[in-house]
């Protein structure tokens, strides 16, 4: 790997997606950040142009980590700190509406997290310093606005459907939802629903990373009256398909996505944490300045 060529990509796999072995691997890097080593090792892989991308499988390359215990500070600390821009995320997700088939892809606009308040969901708390993002729009609009198009191109080819602008509601699991949850989050507005997105979304937000995310559905969840509700075996059935279109997608996305970075076009996340501090500087424990200056540029010095 040339040493002054930047990483200027991010890819996060879940289910079914531990590695996107149709890029050319470079070199894996063991990362340890102030908030401990990452889901995986990081694999540093090359497209045909050149441009690297730094890949993270989100529950570890065997899938040991469950969606409760994901360490996502470190994962995302670890590739902001490698010089990452932007993060092109993938979630297997279940569906909450009937146009919304398994096999379809969704790249949604909105969140209704339904965490339990059990994750590591910011880099601030317990720092001794009081910092909010803007988080009314969860995904950056900018990337999505680019992945989109791209995103239905390449699915054509593969003659998969995508639906855009739809909601994800975020589950703590690790038990799928109730039948009687799965109707109510129908009737808020949910139109998909996953374990990883929160916190994955804000602390890309804090650490100024453009995010999308890029879902696949396995399943109907739990609401279809006169229907099973979801199982792992029918979640497992469709991975294998949908990481193999997610490999497709990714390997014709991040090029783009990649040469919109390096030419500045997002502009809107970078320096959105600058004035997020409430807390007067010269209070700010040294230590935590030191800490948070691994991922934003405002506590150096
Ligand atoms: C294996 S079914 C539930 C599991 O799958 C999704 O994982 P990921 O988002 O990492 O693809 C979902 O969020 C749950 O964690
Ligand atoms: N039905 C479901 N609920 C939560 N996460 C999921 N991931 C895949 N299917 C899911």
């Amino acid at each position: 790997m040339a040493s002054e060529q930047k990483v200027l990509i991010g890819c996060i796999g879940g289910s079914g997606l531990y590695h996107l072995d149709n890029l050319t691997p470079v070199k894996k890097l063991d990362v340890n950040t102030p908030w401990g080593k990452p889901s995986s090792p990081i694999t540093i892989s090359s497209l045909p142009s050149g441009a690297l991308i730094a890949f993270i499988s989100r529950h570890g390359p065997s899938h040991t980590i469950s969606p409760t215990e994901v360490p996502a500070r470190a994962n995302i600390a670890a590739l902001k700190h490698l010089g990452c821009e932007a993060i092109v995320a993938f979630s297997a997700v279940g569906s909450l509406r009937e146009e919304i088939a398994p096999g379809h892809f969704i790249i949604p606009d909105q969140i209704i997290d339904r965490t339990k308040g059990i994750r590591e969901d910011t880099f601030f708390r317990g720092e001794g310093l009081v910092c909010h993002s803007m988080f009314g729009d969860p995904f950056s609009t900018q990337l999505n606005s680019v992945v989109g198009p791209v995103v239905r191109e390449i699915l054509k080819k593969e003659g998969v459907e995508l639906h855009e602008g739809k909601t994800v509601v975020c589950m703590e699991g690790p038990a799928f939802s109730t039948r009687a949850e799965s109707l109510m989050y129908r009737q808020w507005g949910g139109d998909i629903i996953n374990m990883s997105v929160i916190p994955e979304a804000k602390l890309a937000r804090e650490a100024e990373l453009d995010y999308t995310l890029i879902c696949t559905s396995t399943d109907y969840d739990a609401w279809r009256v006169g229907e099973a509700p979801v199982t792992v075996a029918e979640v497992v059935k469709t991975l294998h398909t949908n990481a193999a279109h997610s490999r497709a997608v990714a390997e014709g996305l991040l090029q783009k996505v990649h040469d919109h970075v390096a030419a500045g076009k997002l502009d809107q996340i970078k320096g959105s944490m600058q004035w997020s501090c409430v807390t007067a500087k010269d209070v700010q424990p040294a230590e935590s300045r030191k800490k948070l200056a691994y991922i934003l540029p405002y506590f150096k010095d």
